[in-house]
Order: structure tokens, then sequence, then C-alpha cells
């Protein structure tokens, strides 16, 4: 479980970020979270990680505080930043340095991870593509099979067949005691992956909900004619797409990107049908 507490966090002190910021993410599952550029994806990520400490407040992960950095919690977490370098060694060097830190550490699926990905394994590691380095630190961070994996970014640099495979890699190490965050604007690449939606703005949580809380509470679709109902619409080739209440017993697709423009251009709206404040 990750607790964010009362974060209050700013780069500067005049200038804070988040206020008294408060979230609660159970393990058991992929939670995207959304933000505008400059909405503090990366920052908040980062004080889950314990790369940057609260002002006030605090961030705990299964209990331990994030800012202590403490053996046992650097070894239940692997984060992915959105910019990956990777040292002047080979894949086996790289492998007897950094994986003895993850008890957990499998050497088989990292090399299969590898494989699927199609990264050369004779390879001097920071002789690799900005594409390629990504792929070894993802295949790295889910072979070390942490209770805790945050990733800035993740799809940024794959290339269309990677993206593929990374959603399945994601599918197939998901765990029932697993927390897995993903921050992005690459919404279409999160399509089926994750169960949690958290979109933050201006230092405030504007939504945290379940996919499944939102299937009942939003319907996502075509706007039909007459029907005014709707929290946000937007105008595509085929028509207007809108979301709207849901009446209780409507099935649609999670739109992502709707979602999003509706929690940002509509937050009354969005917090009216979700009862939040
Ligand atoms: N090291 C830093 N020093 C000072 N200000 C910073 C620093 N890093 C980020 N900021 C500021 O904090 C705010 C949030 O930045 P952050 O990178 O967390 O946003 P983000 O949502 O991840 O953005 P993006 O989607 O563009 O990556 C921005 O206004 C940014 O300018």
């Amino acid at each position: 479980m990750i607790v964010i507490k009362d974060l209050t966090y700013g780069y500067h002190s005049r200038n804070t970020l988040f206020q008294e910021l408060n979230l609660t993410l159970p393990p058991g599952k992929v939670y995207g979270l959304l933000g505008k550029n400059g909405a503090g994806k990366s920052s908040l990520i980062k004080n889950m990680a314990g790369l940057i400490f609260p002002q006030t407040g605090s961030c705990t992960i299964n209990g331990l505080e994030a800012r202590h950095r403490r053996p046992e919690f650097l070894a239940q977490i692997f984060f992915i930043p959105e910019e990956c370098e990777l040292p002047p060694v080979t894949i086996p060097a790289f492998l007897r340095i950094y994986s003895v830190f993850y008890r957990s550490f499998d050497e088989g699926a990292f090399y299969e991870y590898l494989r699927i990905f199609n990264v050369p394994e004779n390879c001097q590691l920071d002789k690799l593509s900005f594409g390629q380095k990504k792929k070894i630190h993802i295949a790295f961070a889910l072979a070390a099979n942490t209770n805790v994996l945050i990733m800035d970014e993740p799809t940024n640099g794959l290339d269309i067949p990677s993206k593929i495979e990374f959603r399945e890699i994601i599918t197939r190490t998901r765990r029932h005691d697993k927390i897995t965050i993903m921050s992005t604007h690459q919404v279409k690449d999160l399509d089926g992956l994750i169960d949690s939606v958290i979109i933050i703005d201006q230092g405030r949580v504007l939504l945290s909900a379940d996919k499944e809380e939102i299937g009942q509470k939003l319907y996502f679709g075509d706007k039909q004619t007459g029907d005014d109902t709707s929290l946000y619409g937007i105008d595509t080739p085929a028509g207007r797409r809108i979301v709207r209440r849901n009446n209780g017993i409507e099935t649609s697709t999670l739109d992502l990107e709707l979602l999003f423009n509706a929690a940002i251009y509509n937050l009354p709206g969005i917090r009216a049908v979700f009862q939040t404040q």
C-alpha cells in the first residue's frame, strides 16, 4: 500500500507544487497517472520513490517512509525515470553489479524479456539507442520482481511492436501484492492495461478511481441527437464523442482522453459524479 498523507512539496519555498495532497494506492493494481505538462507527475512519483522529500506530510510504502530510504524500502521499489542512462558495461556485467540489490531477481525472466523486446544480448549498454536502453531498464525492472514498480513515461521511445510487447509483459507480471504506476501522456498505450486512473492538475488530485467505478458512473460514446447531458465532448472525424453520467446500467469502453479532458475542463461536473470535494 502506498499512502501519501498531507504531502506539501515545492522546489522553491515560495512556490508550492503540492499543498496537503492525499492519495492511497492499494496493492494489486496498475495505476495510470495522468496530468498536463508541468502538473507534477514526475515530482509526485519522485516523492513516492524517495528521490525528493516532502516539506511536510509523508509518503510511505508498506509502512516505510520513502524519505528515509532504508535498505528494506529500496529493495521493494523500482523506479524507471523518463530518461534512462546505462553504464559502459556488457549485460552480464550489468546484472552482476545491480541484480544483487533485488532478492527476487529472476535472470531467466530478464533475458526472456530482452528476447521479446528484440534487444541484442551482446552489446555495450551505453552504445544502445534511447529506445533500446529503455527496454533494458523495463526488462530489468520487471525481472527485479519488486512490490512497487514506478515508471515515468515508460512507452516513450518504444516503437509500435514494442508498445504491444510492453503491454503483454506488464499484464504477465501482474501480482496481487504489486503496485505498478505509470505516468504518461500516451493514454492509448494504457488501453486495457490499467485498473485505476489518477489525474492530477495544479498540485491537486482531480480524480482517483478504479476502472469499474468509472464504468459504473460514466458513459463514453457518440453523442445522440437531442442529448445535451454530456459532461464533456470532443469532435472527431467520426462524429462527436461525449462522456456523460451513466444511468447505472449502460456499458461502454473507458476513453481516457475524454475522461482526462472532462476532469480538466469540467471538474465540478466530474466531482459531482464521483462525489468528491
Ligand atoms: N528540478 C526542478 N527544479 C525546479 N523546478 C522544477 C524541477 N523539476 C520540476 N520542476 C517544476 O515543477 C513543476 C512540475 O514538474 P514535473 O516534472 O513534476 O511535471 P510533469 O507533470 O511530470 O510534467 P511533464 O508532463 O511535462 O513531464 C513544473 O512547473 C516544473 O517546472
